[in-house]
């Protein structure tokens, strides 16, 4: 059984986690980290440091302005991480790379399986359409905070990886230019209570294919997280994704 904290537990996310881990049994919510009263029956603190439980792990579904102090208090205690937050500046992500040397750190914009194969198909893809142009879309709900979507990065990432050729992120598209062969175009829809949409498209003459991931529950991304926690716990000091929990599982 896991000891787990989770920052960010009075978010959507949060909320999912803690009940999907208290549903099962398996693992045990031991502390939450919220700047706000949530209404739990466990400890609930403003920040990792006040934590006084023991703990295995600490789940982190907040807001990438809190991953610095995460981070530091996190190494202060050897605690292992499991990093799902979106939206990190280039200064963040290296504290988290920083960070990963001294403690175990696993990150993912998405803890999904069917992203995880979705970021696989579309990697072959990309290698085997290598003269079609790729254009992404993704759709959320309308409370979130950062654009593009971490996923919709991630895809790009994945894409250019794969045809280093398209070397160039276009986000959204406006007024009179005309699209450059070495461009990927990333466009967000924000609306409503949409889980999260991934469309990925290989658009070339006469034909397109279209690969698309839709998350019907936030169930999946909670599930994935408590998978990576399990990852882990036992690992040496690195920075861990997906790829590292499909490839031993
Ligand atoms: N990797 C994945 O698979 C997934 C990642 N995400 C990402 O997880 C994050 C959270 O998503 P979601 O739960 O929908 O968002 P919510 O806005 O619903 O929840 C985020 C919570 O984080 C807390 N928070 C916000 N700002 C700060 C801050 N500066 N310091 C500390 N805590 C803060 C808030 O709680 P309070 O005000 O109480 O402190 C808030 O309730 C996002 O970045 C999102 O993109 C989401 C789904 C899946
Ligand atoms: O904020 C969300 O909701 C989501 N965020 C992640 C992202 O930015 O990719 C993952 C998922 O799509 C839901």
């Amino acid at each position: 059984m896991l000891k787990i904290i989770i920052q960010g537990i009075s978010g959507k996310m949060g909320k999912t986690l803690y009940r999907i881990i208290s549903e099962g049994k398996e693992h045990k919510v031991v502390a939450g980290i919220s700047r706000s009263n949530a209404m739990l029956d466990i400890p609930i603190y403003h920040n990792l440091n006040e934590v006084k439980e023991k703990a295995d792990v600490c789940i982190d579904f907040s807001n990438h302005s809190a991953v610095t102090g995460l981070l530091e208090s996190a190494v202060k205690k050897k605690l292992p991480l499991v990093i799902c937050t979106t939206g990190f500046t280039d200064d963040e992500m290296a504290a988290i790379n920083d960070a990963s040397k001294i403690i175990p750190v696993f990150q993912s914009f998405n803890t999904s399986i069917g992203v995880a194969a979705t970021e696989s198909l579309v990697s072959l893809a990309a290698r085997l359409l290598r003269n079609f142009d790729v254009e992404i879309v993704e759709a959320h709900h309308n409370q979130k905070m950062d654009s593009p979507s971490g996923t919709a990065i991630m895809l790009a990432r994945a894409i250019r990886d794969n045809t280093p050729e398209k070397n160039i992120l276009k986000y959204g598209r406006y007024g009179h230019e005309s699209r450059e062969k070495n461009e990927i175009g990333i466009h967000s829809i924000r609306g409503g209570s949409i889980i999260g949409e991934h469309t990925v498209i290989f658009a070339g003459e006469g034909e397109m294919i279209e690969i698309k991931h839709t998350s019907l529950s936030r169930d999946i991304f909670a599930i994935g997280a408590i998978r990576a926690a399990e990852f882990i716990v036992n690992k040496v000091p690195g920075l861990y994704s997906m790829k590292d929990l499909l490839e031993e599982a």
